[in-house]
């Protein structure tokens, strides 16, 4: 690989506004890539997945190259050195790079790679989290699991294609994708590519969803004609699913506290040609009692640490605060609490996060069947899904009945 300068230079000014302004790196990326017109699909996606690459090993990166937070510029470019000595990627004449301890580097790494929360470049108390919660070798597993970049994966919007059709109308595109045995809408691309440019996608044949978040809504048990509540359904990624489920039979009701996320899940669902999808936006306590004891089907998908996305999010990893985690489960119980009086007796509710920290999930849906608003609940089953073992992102769903 030849590095070019603008690419290059694009990458660190992505990154100086990423660690140093706190700027969430979907959104810096996405405006650095508007930049240059000129810029291909592989210039593109140099500058995203290096972007991505040093943000998810700053703490790994900026221990070999020592340097501290604030990055100066020249400490964004020692980091990126790293990065590409590490690859094997040969340095080019640059000012930047005179006199790169290559062997340092590579003995550095060595030497810190024996440390896990080094190895997998996480925060202490992330690291402390994780093996008091998992225990020590299954949270080493999936720490590195979650390090790895998450393959795309796409569902078929059975409500407009069948996912064999999908397969071949991609092609024509010259997308290839393989169909995912154990998920019945999931295609796999083959190699990373801008999908939201092709025209099955702006016909509404496909969503971008993770493996592991389209078992979600199967979970449920929806049926045609039945009346599904979708309590933090955000920009609808779910809803969606239900809908394609139901064929769009019956009635969503899509709720969120922001109102911004229920416009772009409309937006979606006219793409994807759902029509039963309702959003409510929960501005008081009166939308959540009107629906009480109305609904066949309940989801919760709820706000959560996203430690079960750190492989498509690594930002995450320097963005959440241990006091955040509390604040979060403490809202994941209220929302239990309260968002379960809207099913009928007979109704099936899932509760489910994208986290693997058991404090977030069994222990929260145990703590609620302990309740006195659990007391008429039953848990059917639960699943939980370690990145280490799916391959996909960690997450867990429980389905409850209401007695
Ligand atoms: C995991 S995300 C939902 C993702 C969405 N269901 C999907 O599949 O695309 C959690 C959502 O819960 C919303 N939320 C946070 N607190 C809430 C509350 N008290 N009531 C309802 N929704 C809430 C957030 O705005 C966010 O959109």
């Amino acid at each position: 690989m030849r590095l070019h300068r603008n690419l290059v230079f694009a990458t660190i000014d992505a990154l100086s506004e990423i660690f140093n302004e706190g700027s969430y790196a979907d959104k810096v990326i996405e405006k650095t890539l508007k930049r240059d017109k000129r810029w291909g699909s592989r210039d593109r996606s140099f500058i995203a997945e290096t972007t991505y690459d040093i943000v998810r090993w700053k703490r790994l990166y900026s221990e070999i190259a020592d340097v501290k937070q604030p990055f100066k510029r020249e400490d964004l470019f020692r980091m990126f050195t790293v990065w590409a000595v590490l690859r094997g990627i040969e340095l080019p004449d640059w000012p930047q790079f005179a006199g790169t301890p290559e062997r340092r580097i590579k003995g550095r790494f060595d030497e810190l790679s024996k440390t896990r929360k080094y190895r997998e470049s996480i925060p202490d108390w992330m690291d402390e989290l994780g093996e008091k919660e998992l225990g020590a070798d299954t949270w080493t597993r999936e720490i590195k699991a979650l390090n790895n970049q998450a393959p795309v994966v796409i569902r078929a919007n059975r409500l407009k294609i069948t996912p064999k059709d999908l397969v071949a109308v991609l092609a024509q595109e010259e997308i290839e994708t393989h169909n995912l045995k154990n998920y019945p809408d999931a295609l796999v691309l083959k190699e990373r590519a801008n999908i939201f440019k092709t025209k099955a996608f702006q016909n509404g044949l496909f969503e971008v969803q993770d493996a592991s978040s389209q078992r979600v809504a199967d979970f449920l048990d929806v049926k045609p004609g039945m009346r599904v509540v979708d309590t933090c359904a955000g920009a609808g990624g779910k809803s969606l699913h239900l809908a394609a489920l139901m064929e769009n039979k019956g009635q969503i009701i899509a709720l969120d506290i922001y109102g911004n996320k229920l416009k772009e899940l409309k937006r979606r669902a006219k793409r994807a040609g759902a029509h039963n999808i309702e959003t409510r936006s929960i501005d008081n306590n009166k939308v959540i009692k009107k629906l009480y004891n109305s609904a066949d089907r309940v989801l919760i998908d709820a706000p959560c640490s996203g430690l079960g996305v750190l492989s498509r999010n690594p930002d995450a990893k320097w963005k959440l605060q241990p006091e955040f985690l509390d604040k979060i489960r403490e809202t994941q119980q209220q929302i239990l609490q309260q968002y379960s009086k809207m099913l009928k007796k007979g109704g099936k509710m899932v509760y489910a996060t994208c986290s693997v920290l058991p404090s977030e999930n069994q222990k929260q849906v145990e703590f609620f069947l302990n309740s006195d608003e659990g007391k008429d609940f039953k848990l059917l089953k639960d699943e939980k899904i370690l990145s280490s073992d799916s391959g996909y992102d960690g997450f867990y769903m429980a389905l409850l009945e209401k007695k």
